[in-house]
């Protein structure tokens, strides 16, 4: 072996909406010999039939996230070519539509995609309404769903719906490239709406209504179960390495910190995203606001998720020409940054809303306006996900991008009055994926592994004052707000 490496090499990847990011790490210590990143387009997207999406509408070629991974996998030079396993997490929920050449018949509708609003009303009323959905699925399935997106494909471009052999979501599209397998997992098809937690299996009379063959989805690997290995040719990759199942992002970062139920998440990237692992099947939400997401392990995730997180800040920032970092304290603004329409709370045809400006107001107090607004629905959320076995007391360990922002902690810290851990370890999702591959590997828990490896050790900030006049200015604001977010 080239490397120095205290155990056998594993790859975890991150297939996220911004970027793909690749880590090959050490299997007995976790420590990571190399790390590639490369970046992804997203686009507005287009509908056949020439509807207009009024910006509704997030998409990306899935060929796109191949290569992606490609040149992730080259930067980490030699590293790659010794790895004995690989795993991929992904964003969730999007739509992969494949031909029967397993090419992709138009680009992916991902996750903020909220374009199939009208089809998941249509679909909440042809099944019983919302409560009947979440007992069946686990969740209420918002736009964000993919049987949603499939609905909307179906209605609007009928050509590309017929043409589709296969329907992937984004890990398992790669996954399916790196072994031949089709194969998902629980995790991510508990993101789809046409996956019964009760079953364990695909809901078929779901498929039979939305008109999709079973026969077009992935094989459902059980947890700790193999995809098979590499077969392609064209990574750097060794040929016959072992391919973990793979999850969605929010299950692998779950895996990469070793979580226990009692620990939850706040997840500051792309999407903003709050959860908790739990031994108990989630209920179902009649609300939508939580997910009834399963874990890749056996266990569930209840989880939050908001469309408008690290970009909307930063735009924020940029329109105000400032940086990052330059909020200032006081004021009485309030702004609920929902540039992309939101789905935490459930509004996808909103768009931002500023409030309570005065002559004395400065640009740094409308920007951490706009972190408070970003912030404040998933701590609302995080309310309906935290069950007895979360401590009022129990820290946030803070995760994603904005997790390296002070102006991020800080105003996490305010808002929810908790103590706030930040693991040192940046790529969550990739390591969790790696954790994944080392378990299949050396035939251990994944969770375990990454408990091992330490990664949730990080900077710990005690809890401060809740900032509940700043929480109930933003309650204010959202409820009166109706007609004006597209209520
Ligand atoms: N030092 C930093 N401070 C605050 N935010 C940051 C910092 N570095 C990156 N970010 C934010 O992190 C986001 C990317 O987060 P990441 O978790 O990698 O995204 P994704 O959800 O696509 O995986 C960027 O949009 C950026 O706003
Ligand atoms: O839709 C969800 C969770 O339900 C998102 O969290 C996606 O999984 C996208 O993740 P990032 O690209 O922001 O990591």
């Amino acid at each position: 072996m080239g490397t120095q490496a205290a155990g056998p090499l594993v790859i975890g990847v991150d297939s996220s909406t911004q970027s793909t990011k690749a880590l090959v790490v050490d299997a007995a210590t976790g420590e990571v010999v190399a790390r590639g990143q490369a970046p992804h387009v997203v686009t507005g997207g287009t509908a056949a039939d020439g509807a207009d999406l009024g910006g509704a509408g997030k998409e990306s070629d899935p060929e796109q996230w191949w290569r992606a991974l490609g040149e992730a996998l080259d930067q980490c030079g030699d590293a790659a070519r010794e790895a004995a396993a690989v795993s991929v997490g992904g964003q969730q929920h999007g739509l992969v539509t494949l031909d029967a050449s397993g090419r992709p018949v138009r680009p992916a509708l991902l996750w903020n995609d909220v374009r199939s609003a009208p089809q998941h009303r249509r679909l909440l009323a042809e099944h019983g309404g919302p409560a009947a959905w979440a007992r069946r699925v686990g969740s209420v399935p918002l736009p964000a769903f993919t049987v949603t997106k499939w609905a909307w494909l179906r209605e609007h471009e009928p050509a590309a719906a017929a043409a589709t052999a296969a329907v992937r979501l984004p890990h398992d599209y790669l996954t399916e490239r790196l072994s031949g397998e089709a194969v998902t997992d629980r995790g991510d098809a508990s993101g789809t709406g046409w996956w019964s937690p009760a079953d364990e299996a695909y809901d078929e009379e779901i498929l039979g209504h939305i008109g999709l063959d079973p026969k077009a989805l992935p094989r459902v690997a059980l947890p700790g179960e193999a995809a098979g290995t590499v077969q392609a040719g064209e990574l750097p990759l060794p040929q016959g390495a072992l391919v973990a199942a793979g999850t969605g992002d929010n299950m692998a970062a779950a895996l990469g910190l070793g979580l226990r139920p009692g620990q939850p998440v706040l997840s500051l990237g792309t999407s903003g995203t709050v959860y908790a692992v739990s031994a108990r099947r989630p209920a179902g939400d009649p609300t939508g606001t939580v997910a009834g997401f399963a874990d890749a392990r056996g266990d569930w995730l209840p989880l939050a998720c908001t469309l408008n997180c690290t970009l909307a800040v930063d735009r924020v920032a940029a329109l105000l020409g400032l940086g990052r970092e330059d909020v200032e304290p006081g004021g009485s603004a309030v702004m609920l940054p929902f540039l992309d329409g939101e789905r935490t709370p459930d509004l996808p045809q909103a768009s931002g809303l500023l409030h309570g400006l005065r002559h004395d107001t400065t640009r740094g107090q409308l920007l951490q306006a706009a972190y408070d607004g970003a912030v404040f629905a998933l701590l609302q959320a995080l309310e309906r996900i935290v069950d007895e076995d979360v401590p009022a007391d129990a820290p946030l360990l803070l995760i994603g991008g904005g997790a390296r922002g002070n102006a991020w902690r800080d105003t996490v810290r305010r808002l929810s009055g908790r103590p706030v851990v930040v693991p040192e370890a940046r790529e969550l999702v990739a390591l969790g994926a790696a954790a994944q591959a080392a378990g299949l590997l050396l035939g251990e828990d994944p969770a375990a592994v990454a408990r091992r490896w330490g990664t949730a050790r990080g900077a710990e900030y005690p809890a401060v004052p809740c900032d509940t006049a700043a929480r109930e200015r933003l309650a204010q604001t959202l409820a009166a707000g109706g007609p004006l977010l597209g209520a």
